[in-house]
């Protein structure tokens, strides 16, 4: 298999809405994860700045796409190492970014997760990661700054829309069913 013949998922949702739950299960089925956050979080380590701090300075100093280009290395290099047919990337954000993940990738396809602001503003809550909002005015400020990178058009241009408002089981079930039958398809 040549390089741009692998198929890569691009998962798109705001905070909470359950892009998390998917990648882990893209593991089991043994589908290789880049996620983007983990990206910022190094960069932003690195930086010695906050999360949010950091991917705008990102973006200033080394361009829009800077993020997904590195994705895209982390890709590469692993596929000259183990040679997987199937990546994931978690976290897409704007639409630049899916330019440039189908430039690289001809085979590039997205998953969007929704949930209403509330159910996400409440799993987060319960999550509670360091980097999680515990009012709702700082969620709905860090919904607006990615909305602000356009991630609004990705989920409207997604491929496939799952949305998750109901049990996490039933979100797995959706999850897997279309994990398997992209996995199958020919695209
Ligand atoms: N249907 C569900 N029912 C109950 N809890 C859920 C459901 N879906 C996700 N969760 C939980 O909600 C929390 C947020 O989900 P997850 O971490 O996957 O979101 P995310 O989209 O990756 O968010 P972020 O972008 O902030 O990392 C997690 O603790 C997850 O286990």
């Amino acid at each position: 298999m040549k390089l741009r013949d692998i198929k890569v998922i691009g998962v798109v949702g705001l905070p909470g809405a359950g892009k998390g739950v998917v990648s882990h299960i893209a593991e089991d089925y043994g589908i290789k994860v880049v996620r983007m956050g983990d990206v910022i979080r190094e960069e932003a380590k690195k930086m010695n700045e906050s999360l949010g701090t950091a991917s705008i300075k990102l973006r200033e100093k080394y361009g829009k796409n800077v993020v997904a280009e590195i994705c895209i290395e982390k890709i590469k290099e692993h596929y000259s190492r183990h040679g997987n047919g199937v990546y994931l990337v978690e976290g897409v954000r704007s639409p630049a970014e899916v330019k440039t993940f189908k430039k690289h990738f001809p085979k590039f396809r997205l998953l969007s997760i929704f949930a209403t602001p509330k159910t996400r503003f409440k799993r987060l809550k319960k999550r509670n990661r360091a980097d999680d909002a515990d009012k709702f005015s700082k969620f709905e400020k860090r919904d607006k700054r990615e909305l602000e990178f356009g991630i609004g058009s990705v989920i409207a241009t997604s491929d496939y829309m799952i949305v998750n408002e109901g049990p996490l089981w039933k979100f797995r079930e959706h999850v897997k069913k279309i994990l398997e039958k992209w996995l199958d398809d020919e695209w």
